[in-house]
This record gives C-alpha cells, structure tokens and sequence, in this order.
C-alpha cells in the first residue's frame, strides 16, 4: 500500500481525467463506455504520450517507447489487468497463454511453440484452404448477407478444423454451434469489463467463494475441447497413428514425449487459449478489411487488378497457394492498413515498470507503475505514418522508403510486440492472406447501406466488436467458385 501510495505520488505531474489520479474505479466504468478507444485516442490527443489513468497505471502514446516497454532485456512481466482474461472450469483456472506469467510462458514456449512458427504453416493451410472454400460455396448462395457474422463463423470452424481436424458446422449454419462462439465472446466481454479491477474480478467472479455461489455450468468452449481430447486419446489407443497432424495431436504428442512436463490441464489450456485468441480476432479483422475497401472503392479495384493480373499470369491459382498470395505486395498493404487503422484488440498492453523505474517519453516513471501502449493512438502518429495517418490508404506500405518503412513496421502494434507479441501471427496471416484474395477474385461485395459508419456503432469489449456489416455479394464474371 505504501509503495503504491509513493508511485503514485510520482505519477502526479502525468495529466489525466482527474477521477482517476485516485482510483481504478474511474477506468473500470469508463471501459463499460461506449467508444473507449475513441476516449482514448481523444485523450492522447488532449494531453500528449503519457495519460494517466489510474493511480498506478499509464497509458502511452509513443512509438518510441517500444522497444523500451517490449524489448527482451529484461522483459518486463504483463500487468494485472489481463487477470480478467484467466478463464475458470469448474472451479479451476484454466492455464490461459495470453494471461500467464513469464516463467509458465516460457515453458509453455518450449514446449509448443514451435507449432505455431512458419515452419508449422504447411500443416494448416489444408484446413483453411477448406473453410475457405466453403465460405466462399455459401456467400455465392446468399446475395445479401451479413458479412461480420459470417467471418466469425469462419474464423471458428478454422480453429475448429486447425486444432481438431472437425468442422462443427458453423458456416453451413451461419450461427453458433452449441453456444462456443458465445463463449469466446463472454470470455472478451468478461476481460473487457474486469480488466480495471483484477482484485474485484477474483473476489465476485473467480474465487472458490463466487464458485460456490454461482454454480455456472462448464464453459461449452471448455466441453468441446475436453470431449474432443477424450475422444483423440480413446483413439489413440486402438489405432496407431492419427491421419492428420492438427494442434490437438501435436500437443499429444509433446505429452507422450515428455509426460511429467505436459498436463491434460495444460493441453486444454493452451487449445482453448488458441481458440480464444485467434478467433474472434481474425474474423472481426477481416470484416473490418472487407468493410474498408467497401468504402474505398480505387483500393477494391487495385486488388482485384493485382490478382486478375497474377492470375492472367499463372503466378496464382484458384484457389491461391500460401507462397503465392504471400508475394502479392498490395493485398498485404490493404491488410496492414486495415489493422493499422482499426487494431482488432482493445485491451490495453500493460506491462509493469521493473524496479529501478524507466524514462518513457522524456519523463521518469516509476518501478512497479503498470504502462501499457494504446494501440489505436501509435497507430496514428503522423510522425510515422504522415499527415493522412488517420485515412485508409494501403498505398502508404509500399511509397515509403526502406528507413521510413521500418520505422512504420516497429511502430505497427496490430499483434502486440517482443516476447509476448502474437502467438498465433503466422496463422493469422496465412488465413487472411489465403481468404481475402478468394473473397475478392470471386466477388464483388458492397455495403447495403453506403452510409453506414461502422466506428459509431463498434461494440468495445476486449476486442472491437464489428456491428453486423450486411453487404451485397455478386458473382463476378470471371469467377469460378471451386
Ligand atoms: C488478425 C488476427 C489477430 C490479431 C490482430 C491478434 C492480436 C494479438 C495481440 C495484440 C495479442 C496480445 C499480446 C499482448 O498482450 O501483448 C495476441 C496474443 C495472442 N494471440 Fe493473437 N491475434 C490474431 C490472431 C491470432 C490467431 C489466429 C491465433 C491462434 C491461432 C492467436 C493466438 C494468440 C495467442 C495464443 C496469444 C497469447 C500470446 C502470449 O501471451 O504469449 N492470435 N494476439
């Protein structure tokens, strides 16, 4: 109580809402707002790199503070705000990758990370490949749809298939299977309200008290992944060796190599954790992708030229290989602004000052102080990304010269950065960068209601929630739906 009453004595020169010099509670009730990000971004703009927002935490606004908040010597732990992102079943928390502390994550890291590393990508294209297809098979039957719903479908029944070789269905259905995509959507929505109070969190939602009163039932999330491990080592039992080499027996495997170190609990753990994290994520990027070139037309038309061009050549097929649509330059721009300017992920990524303090923006800031970069107020830096940083135009990727390139790359927070930036990066882009051009070369898609201002009507939990975004989807005419 004492070193925190001190560090925040030495915040008091960092300007700020001035509710919150006092009390957490300020950002807890401000989170539950309307247009948080936007709050955010407006108090940047008010007050300069540094807001405070609470007594002990910081929200920064500063490209070059990365390296020094992210960087790997040492690496600064996460704050306690992704406490609220630790799930608990059945009276248990469940080993969360994004929440846990170093040392687990390293060890989780030595174990598994090398699934998720480009070397690993081959092993998923396949399933992507075909939840592509099939979403691409249903929008041609539909010629009105809303495009946000579907992608999460999609998004979920590529997890589904990366991690257990299963399509449950959901695009077929173009709805939840069994209520899982409304458990990753109360999982954000319960970091995103909590995330101020971590001790409140424990106390009302996560202590063996708040179990015993609630009596919630199991996550369905969490019941899918533990039928589904249940089903795989029944079968690994009888038959030798499994078709297909998906997360789920990668981990298996792990397990039947080195058994003292991987737990069942960990396994379920790290799968619902993937599932978790690159779900909703992906889909509400790629909504906010298709929702951006709507609006831009002159961007639409350069894509669709760059893949009619590649395929005219032979550089690409139908349906587009992971090395092919990974040299296309401008589908990677249209991608990069688009996270540029709507970074999917809103929970902040706070870190903790190490003992000893450190220089952020030209002024000091105390060890123990919790400061975290605010995605969306980097992304705008007109320093950086230039004068026009708060407009949507994929061509700035590739005018940029080599050193204003790199610059604009380490500034780009979309997947986090350093030790505990994006697990799941790799496969993220293979998914984007395998459907978007599927998407584009089949059809041609707008908005059924050209005024609509998706930014107005965003729902903020932990991640940017896309309202539904309903499009008009028509064949093109060279399209060949496969
Ligand atoms: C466009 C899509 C995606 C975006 C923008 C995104 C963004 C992020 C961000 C910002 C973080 C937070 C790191 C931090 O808190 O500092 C994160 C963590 C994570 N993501 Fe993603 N993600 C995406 C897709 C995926 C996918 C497809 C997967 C899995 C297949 C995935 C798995 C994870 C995991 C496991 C973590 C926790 C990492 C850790 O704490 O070490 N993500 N992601």
């Amino acid at each position: 109580v004492v070193q925190l009453a001190v560090s925040s004595f030495k915040l008091r020169g960092i300007p700020g809402p001035f509710a919150a010099r006092f009390t957490d509670v300020w950002r807890f009730r401000a989170m539950r707002s309307k247009g948080w990000s936007e709050r955010l971004v407006a108090l940047h703009k008010k007050h300069g790199k540094l807001v405070r927002l609470g007594p002990n935490h910081v929200s920064v606004s500063d490209p070059a503070a990365i390296p020094v908040i992210y960087g790997t010597s040492p690496v600064w732990v996460k704050g306690p705000s992704y406490y609220g992102a630790a799930t608990v079943s059945k009276g248990r928390t469940v080993p969360s990758v994004i929440a846990m502390g170093e040392t687990q994550h390293t060890a989780v890291r030595k174990s598994a990370g090398r699934h998720f590393t480009t070397n690993s990508l081959l092993d998923y294209e396949e399933p992507i490949q075909a939840a592509t297809t099939e979403l691409v098979r249903v929008l041609a039957r539909n010629p009105t749809a809303d495009i946000a719903n579907y992608l999460q479908c999609f998004a979920m029944d590529v997890l589904m298939r990366i991690a257990f070789s299963e399509s449950l269905g959901f695009i077929e259905k173009g709805a939840d299977v069994d209520g899982i995509l409304a458990a990753v959507v109360a999982r954000f929505d319960h970091w995103g309200h909590w995330a101020a109070l971590p001790g409140a969190d424990y106390l009302f939602n996560k202590s063996a008290l708040a179990g015993k009163l609630r009596k919630k039932g199991d996550s369905p999330l969490a019941s899918v992944s533990m039928e589904q491990l249940l089903k795989r080592k029944g079968a690994m039992s009888t038959t030798e060796k499994p078709d297909r080499m998906d997360l789920l027996q990668k981990f298996l495997d792990g397990q039947a190599k080195y058994p003292d170190i991987v737990s069942d609990d960990q396994i379920l753990g790290i799968i619902m954790s993937t599932i978790g994290a690159g779900a909703d994520t992906t889909a509400g990027t790629l909504a906010y992708t298709l929702y951006l070139l709507c609006k831009n037309p002159a961007a639409t038309q350069k894509l669709q030229a760059e893949l009619d061009n590649a395929l005219a050549d032979g550089t690409l097929t139908n349906p587009p290989t992971w090395p092919q649509v990974n040299k296309l330059p401008y589908l990677e721009a249209v991608l990069k602004e688009s996270m540029r300017v709507v970074p999917i992920a809103s929970w902040g990524l706070d870190r903790v000052v190490p003992a000893g303090g450190a220089t952020i923006a030209g002024t000091y800031i105390p060890g123990g102080t919790v400061v975290g970069c605010q995605i969306d107020s980097v992304h705008l830096d007109e320093d950086i990304y230039g004068r026009d940083a708060a407009a949507f135009r994929p061509e700035r990727w590739l005018e940029a010269d080599e050193d204003r390139k790199r610059r604009m790359d380490r500034a780009f927070l979309a997947f986090s950065a350093g030790k505990r930036t994006c697990t799941g990066i790799h496969i993220a882009w293979l998914e984007m960068k395998k459907t978007l051009p599927l998407l584009m070369m089949n059809f041609d898609m707008e908005l059924v209601n050209p005024g609509q201002d998706v930014r107005g009507e965003m729902r903020i939990s932990a991640v940017k929630y896309p309202p539904p975004i309903w499009m008009r989807i028509r064949q093109r005419e060279n399209a060949s739906i496969i």
